[in-house]
């Protein structure tokens, strides 16, 4: 039996190489001569740099930058692809990326998106000219103030001095100056990765979506909203109109958008993953696909990852089985597209001990799931 196993991290308990290898561990002790591959996914999000890299074959660049509240972090890039046309791919979850950030200091009043301005400066430097940035798990909804004043943009405020790039300033703009915007990246090919599809604005906007879960209280998230408006005509006046409603910008607390502004192209994350780890060929060899993420619920059904890696699946006419975390609110809509649907809790546990037990919890259930597999196929 062949299987390829290409789970999502489960967000604050493991990571999605630990996922499938705990996965693989499982059918392995149950199916001793199985087959099995393992392909962590991401979805531009968290766990990135590290799909791309193992897939690749690349190596990880350690970096200095600045993290979401203006302190500076140690992280890593990752660089793939040939020597002549190596590709440096970024990720925005391991510099300023909620996690990172103490809960009770979570306010995107008070974050900034200046580090992807430092790491893509610091690969510059290096001579790199082609990247693939990774949008999503930010703590951030500064629309990319912070990195384009990284990169030499010059936004003034109402007092008159330039707006270093946090989250506050938003609401102060008057003008911005374009003339020190880094030349180099006029020879840059600027590929973003998406964890969403979400517009700047608006109800379906960055702001009113994902500001509540960054720490915004309804009055900064309605004060952002507006504040990023004025930022989008400032930023559209230069760059061209219209891509504050384009699909992605408001990933990221609105990094797509500022990503457009300076002539990037939006592909959805999983799709770069999946292409980078062929996904699809090895899929098309295997006899059973196993995804994973957190918890999957009926937001799953919104393009997350394994959905999409069920999509991949069954258009190969192979079939996939979800072992999640937990299982949410309308789960059961999941049915229609996966073999089976588990979550790995084995009773009544506070979230903490759920966390705590993931490893154990992830292994037992795989277990029992590919003992049904390997039993079933013999009963025939
Ligand atoms: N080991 C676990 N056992 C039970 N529930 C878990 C476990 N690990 C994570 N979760 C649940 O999953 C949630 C995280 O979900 P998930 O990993 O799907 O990310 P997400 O925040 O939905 O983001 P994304 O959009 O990237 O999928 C956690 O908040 C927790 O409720
Ligand atoms: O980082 C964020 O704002 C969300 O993950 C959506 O991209």
């Amino acid at each position: 039996m062949k299987f390829v196993i290409a789970p999502d991290s489960y967000k604050g308990s493991l990571t999605a190489s630990k996922v499938g290898e705990t996965m693989a561990k499982a059918v392995l002790e149950e199916i001793p001569e199985a087959d099995v591959r393992i392909i962590p996914m991401a979805d531009g999000g968290e766990g990135t740099v590290d799909a791309l890299v193992q897939a690749a074959g690349g190596q990880v660049v350690p970096i200095q930058a600045t993290g979401a509240l203006g302190e500076q972090v140690d992280t890593y890039v990752g660089m793939i692809g040939d020597r002549s046309v190596p590709l440096t791919v970024i990720e925005v979850a391991n510099i300023f990326g909620l996690p990172m950030v103490e809960a009770q200091q979570r306010n995107p009043m008070n974050t900034t998106s200046r580090g992807l301005g430092d790491a893509i400066r610091v690969m510059l430097d290096r001579g790199l000219r082609q990247f693939v940035i990774g949008l999503g798990g930010s703590a951030t909804n500064d629309g990319g103030l912070g990195m384009l004043s990284a990169l030499g943009v010059r936004f003034a405020c109402r007092s008159g001095r330039t707006a270093t790039g946090f989250g506050r300033e938003l609401a102060e703009l008057t003008g911005a100056d374009w003339s020190g915007l880094d030349p180099r990246l006029r020879e840059c090919r600027l590929t973003v990765a998406c964890d969403v599809t979400n517009p700047l604005l608006g109800p379906q906007g960055a702001s009113y979506v994902f500001g509540p879960q960054k720490g915004a209280t309804p009055e900064q998230v309605a004060s952002l909203d507006h504040a990023l408006a004025t930022y989008a005509d400032l930023v559209e006046a230069t760059a061209g109109s219209g891509l504050r409603d384009r699909a992605g910008a408001g990933a990221a607390g609105g990094l797509g958008f500022a990503l457009l502004a300076l002539g990037a192209e939006i592909v959805p994350g999983a799709q770069v993953v999946e292409e980078t780890t062929s996904l699809q060929r090895h899929i098309a060899e295997a006899d059973w696909v196993i995804t994973g993420e957190g918890r999957s619920d009926g937001q799953t059904l919104f393009g997350k990852l394994p959905l999409h890696v069920a999509q991949v699946a069954k258009a190969a006419g192979k079939q996939a089985i979800l072992i999640s975390g937990s299982l949410g609110d309308d789960s059961e809509r999941l049915n229609a597209h996966f073999a089976g649907c588990f979550s790995i809790v084995r009773g009544p546990a506070a979230l903490r001990d759920c966390l705590e037990q993931a490893e154990f919890n992830l292994y037992e259930c795989t277990r029992n799931v590919a003992r049904l597999l390997i039993r079933s196929q013999k009963s025939v």
